[in-house]
């Protein structure tokens, strides 16, 4: 684990003796945005055009913010339009590699070592902690953006034209109400499993944890009145929350702390989790090889054997009735 100073990678944990033990994520970098006419986007340059063909897309297996775009370049019909390179799932002293010893599938544009390399490919002067998801394009050999949550929202609708999929996972009239949802989850639930996990404190783990399940038993009541976040049908902010509630019975219960109860011990996250990971496309984004290995195996000043656990034993395409609940309720 580490960081790019003036394009020179340096090995180096994350800084948490300056808040008083309490992590916080780095502002991704990179926000070019992907147009379906390459106007420029809300931020940074234009030139982006939406292509079949045109861009690849660098992530992790493990990572939640990389499995965002993962699922929506399957949901959106993107696979055939936008390549992929898996990086190992072990992030050690040279952050994340393309070692195809583990798993990794290489990087299958420049056969570059490491993630890093493409980001000094970007820019060789790059300053800043070396992330995945990374959207690169092909054509001008740079990087689109480094922002999860705003490649997700190019993947959504710039490229509808190419595949005919007019599915809006973030339409006009919920915008309001997903943004306040993401606001919500992203601070208390997915940054907030990290918050609780990478503490240096025992107040930092504490606030975190604390408002983390606040945060679940709410979500808990919510989903008890609709069958997705916003109403009756899936948007951006379900999807959002799911690539955290998948990996929280598997990692973060144990190796984050976040250990008061399992999702499988919710009634309704339970069965609107398995909902999520039946939707057409989406259990294949799902790798708990991938997931397990790398917290357990790469975060040693949290777990220093590298033990890596074998459980848990949870079926996720098991029934949950959801749909009939809902329907029945009605
Ligand atoms: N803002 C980014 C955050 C991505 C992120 O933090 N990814 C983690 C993996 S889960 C990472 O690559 N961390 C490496 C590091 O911080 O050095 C996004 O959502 O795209």
């Amino acid at each position: 684990m580490g960081l790019l100073v003036d394009g020179v990678w340096h090995d180096q944990w994350y800084d948490t003796k300056s808040t008083s033990g309490q992590f916080k994520r780095e502002a991704a970098q990179l926000r070019n945005w992907i147009t379906a006419d390459g106007s420029a986007g809300a931020t940074g340059d234009g030139g982006f055009k939406a292509e079949s063909g045109r861009y690849h897309l660098y992530v992790s297996l493990a990572c939640p913010w990389a499995h965002r775009t993962l699922i929506f370049r399957a949901i959106k019909g993107l696979a055939p339009h936008i390549s992929v390179s898996v990086v190992s799932p072990d992030m050690l002293s040279d952050g994340w590699t393309f070692d195809t010893s583990n798993h990794s599938t290489g990087d299958s544009l420049f056969a570059a070592q490491y993630l890093h390399q493409i980001y000094t490919r970007n820019n060789p002067q790059y300053s800043g902690r070396v992330t995945v998801p990374v959207l690169w394009d092909k054509q001008q050999n740079r990087i689109v953006s480094n922002e999860s949550s705003e490649i997700i929202r190019m993947l959504n609708s710039a490229f509808d034209d190419i595949t005919g999929d007019q599915q809006d996972f973030y339409p006009a009239a919920l915008r309001a109400e997903i943004d306040k949802l993401n606001e919500f989850v992203y601070d208390k639930i997915n940054n907030g499993v990290y918050k609780a996990g990478f503490a240096t404190s025992q107040q930092a783990y504490a606030d975190a944890y604390q408002q983390l399940f606040a945060a679940l038993d709410d979500i808990e009541q919510r989903l008890g009145q609709s069958r997705f976040l916003t109403g009756d049908t899936i948007t951006e902010a379900d999807w959002r929350l799911f690539t955290t509630l998948i990996r929280f019975d598997a990692v973060y219960v144990g190796h984050f702390k976040c250990n008061k109860q399992t999702i499988e011990q919710y009634d309704n996250l339970s069965g609107y989790l398995r909902e999520l990971y039946q939707y057409p496309g989406v259990a294949e984004t799902v790798d708990f090889y991938h997931i397990k290995r790398h917290y357990y195996f790469s975060h040693t000043m949290i777990n220093p054997t590298q033990v890596i656990p074998e459980g848990p034993q949870v079926d996720y395409f098991s029934e949950h009735r959801r749909a009939q609940q809902f329907r029945e309720a009605e």
